[in-house]
C-alpha cells in the first residue's frame, strides 16, 4: 500500500468537497448531519459493514444526529487510496 500522490488527493478534495484535511497530520476529515439519531446510526452502521469488509477503518465520533469522521491509514502513516475509496463510498450514502 502507498501513500496517496499529490496528483490524486488534489483531484479527490476537488470532486469531494465534504472533505477536508486535518491540520497536523496527514488525514482527512468530514461531517454529516441528520435529521436524528437513527438516521445517523444507519450510516454509521453501512459504513462499519463496508470498513470491516475493507479491513480499513474510520476514526469517528457521534453525538446524537452528527457524525464526524477521520480517514487516514496507520500502515503508510497518512492517507492512502484506501481512505479515497472509503469516502467516496461515505459520500454516496450522505444526506
Ligand atoms: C491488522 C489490520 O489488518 C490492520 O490494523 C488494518 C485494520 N484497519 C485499518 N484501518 C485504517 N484506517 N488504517 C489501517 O492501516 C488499518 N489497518
Amino acid at each position: 500500500m502507498d501513500k496517496l500522490s499529490a496528483e490524486d488527493r488534489k483531484r479527490f478534495l476537488a470532486d469531494h468537497p465534504n472533505w477536508t484535511l486535518v491540520d497536523g497530520r496527514d488525514a482527512m476529515s468530514a461531517s454529516f448531519r441528520f435529521e436524528n439519531f437513527i438516521d445517523a446510526f444507519g450510516f454509521m452502521t453501512q459504513i462499519a459493514l463496508r470498513a470491516e469488509k475493507m479491513d480499513h477503518h474510520p476514526e469517528w465520533s457521534n453525538v446524537y444526529n452528527k457524525v464526524e469522521i477521520t480517514l487516514t491509514t496507520h500502515d503508510v502513516d497518512g492517507l492512502s487510496p484506501r481512505d479515497t475509496e472509503l469516502a467516496a463510498f461515505i459520500d454516496k450514502l450522505a444526506p
